[in-house]
């Protein structure tokens, strides 16, 4: 049995590679950003080459870096940013387009047609998701409509079309297997999440062969060996594949019903195991598969939050009010409270529970005591108001209480901001040693179906606490300040 599981953890700005060895903690760790192109306002398009490229680099790096040889790895989990989709030549094994990237909005006109023609809930019922451009149906039909002779060449069987994962396993497999799981095929929109399988009247609709989508498989079962002559030297089994948050879901054990956790990266993403039921959404929750394993399928609600760490990159870049986003904490803790200030960071528009895009971001309540200190403040406050709205429906429509939420992600290190959320929530906070979830949960998915971990039980017995944060607000105060917030959204809402 080799020594490690290799995570290729595909995310949205960058691409990592990740050893685990079999207590589940990081070994070593290489990453690199490629690429965005932005060519017109709103959209966002990467190169699925220059994709795999920094895929290969970062294996390599690990490996050399870590002084691992490719024999010792005993098998790959893949996660990924999820809904990007790429169309390829099935004899060529080149992109036809450039990936269109999850947050693009360059297929809002072809949303906007199905939302005109009153499709939005037989989309919904099919596959648990709001008729919106991020998801990838509307990115396929657009890359058939407009690269020339696309649809014909699909319709002679000569195309493929996937999410990153799927490029990623075809190219791994030196172009042999065409495959996605459960969890990834959720988020196309073109996948029954009831019947578990391509919707034959949605791919109809968009006038999408069926012959160009990828076979669905568990998210914990071995996909193929990789090709030797692409992975050096060696034929590893590809043993476990998921979407990234779902992978998270996993990495931090959320493996019951009931169990939640949140990501603070660029944006926030909670996801709430909801077992063997498709809970469906009141309130603009997404319904999504978790992952398929053991014969058996397990779905979530998952709340999105659009920009969440970004905001602290914002006070970065932007505003140049912090030279790191680590600053933020230090600034934010000078001051008892944010003043009064309340800041809404609706740049790209508003995720749950509005599922506003033409919000743009505001600011309330400054005074001529208004410090640095408080804006900072307020901005990082921003992320636990947000998530408190996505929760609160969370827990309404789950019909269930969150009695510990589990976080992971870039901003998680920011005590301040955690405290914050556990005193908003009136929640317990919980961090894990490894903040790694994404790729862990990959590592885990894989290890299971390649018998490097034994069962759940197992995987969960290696999980450590880091920290606990405890609420210690008083209930006033805390409705007080939620009721100024959603003021504040409220207010955004109706500018124009
Ligand atoms: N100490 C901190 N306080 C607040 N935000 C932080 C802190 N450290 C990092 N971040 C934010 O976290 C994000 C990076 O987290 P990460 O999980 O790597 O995101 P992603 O996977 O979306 O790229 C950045 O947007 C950054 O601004
Ligand atoms: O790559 P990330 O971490 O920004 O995640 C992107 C999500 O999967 C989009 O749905």
């Amino acid at each position: 049995m080799g020594k490690y599981i290799m995570s290729i953890d595909q995310g949205t700005t960058s691409s990592r590679a990740i050893l685990f060895n079999q207590e589940g903690k990081v070994e070593h760790i290489a990453q690199k950003e490629f690429t965005q192109y932005f060519p017109h306002s709103g959209w966002v398009e990467h190169n699925a080459s220059e994709i795999w490229g920094s895929v290969l680099s970062v294996i390599a790096a690990v490996l050399t870096e870590s002084g691992v040889q490719p024999q010792e790895i005993h098998g790959i989990g893949i996660t990924n940013q999820r809904e990007t989709t790429v169309v390829w030549n099935k004899k060529t094994g080149r992109p036809i387009y450039n990936a269109i990237v999850w947050q693009s909005r360059q297929t809002e006109e072809v949303v906007n047609n199905w939302r005109s023609e009153g499709l939005e809930s037989w989309f919904q019922e099919k596959t648990g998701l709001k008729c919106d451009p991020y998801f990838s149906a509307s990115k396929v039909k657009w890359i058939l409509d407009h690269v020339e002779g696309a649809q014909e060449l699909a319709e002679r069987d000569e195309l493929l079309m996937g999410t990153i994962d799927s490029w990623l396993i075809w190219k791994l497999t030196n172009e042999q297997v065409h495959a996605t799981d459960y969890s990834n095929a959720s988020r196309t929109m073109l996948y029954n999440i009831h019947d578990l399988q391509w919707d034959e009247e949605i791919c109809a609709k968009l006038a999408l062969p069926l012959s160009m989508l990828p076979e669905v498989k568990e998210s914990s079962t071995v996909y193929a060996q990789t090709d030797p002559s692409v992975f050096f030297g060696q034929k590893i089994p590809i043993g476990g594949v998921a979407g990234d948050q779902q992978a998270a879901l996993f990495g931090q054990g959320c493996t019951e019903k009931g169990m939640t956790k949140n990501t603070y990266g660029t944006g926030c993403f909670m996801l709430v195991n909801t077992g063997e039921e498709a809970v469906v959404s009141e309130n603009g929750l997404l319904t999504t598969i978790a992952w398929g394993m053991n014969g058996k399928v397990q779905y979530a609600l998952e709340g999105s939050v659009f920009v969440a760490g970004s905001a602290i990159q914002w006070l970065r870049d932007g505003l140049r009010m912090i030279k790191t986003a680590k600053d933020s904490e230090l600034y934010a803790s000078k001051v008892d409270d944010s003043d009064g200030v309340y800041v809404v960071p609706a740049f790209v528009g508003l995720g749950t529970p509005y599922w506003d895009s033409t919000a743009r971001g505001a600011i309330f309540g400054l005074t001529r005591g208004t410090t640095k200190e408080h804006f900072i403040r307020a901005t990082l406050e921003s992320l636990a108001y947000q998530t408190k709205d996505v929760l609160d429906v969370m827990e309404m429509d789950a019909n269930l209480t969150v009695e510990t939420l589990r976080v992971d992600g870039g901003a998680v290190d920011n005590e301040m901001l955690m405290q914050f959320q556990s005193d908003l929530l009136n929640k317990r906070i919980e961090l894990a040693t490894i903040n790694e979830s994404t790729a862990l949960g990959a590592a885990y998915l894989a290890g299971l179906s390649t018998g490097f971990w034994q069962d759940i039980e197992t995987i969960q017995s290696l999980r450590q606490i880091k920290k606990v944060h405890e609420p210690r607000m008083t209930e006033d105060l805390r409705q007080a300040k939620y009721q100024k917030w959603q003021k504040a959204v409220e207010a955004t809402r109706v500018f124009h």
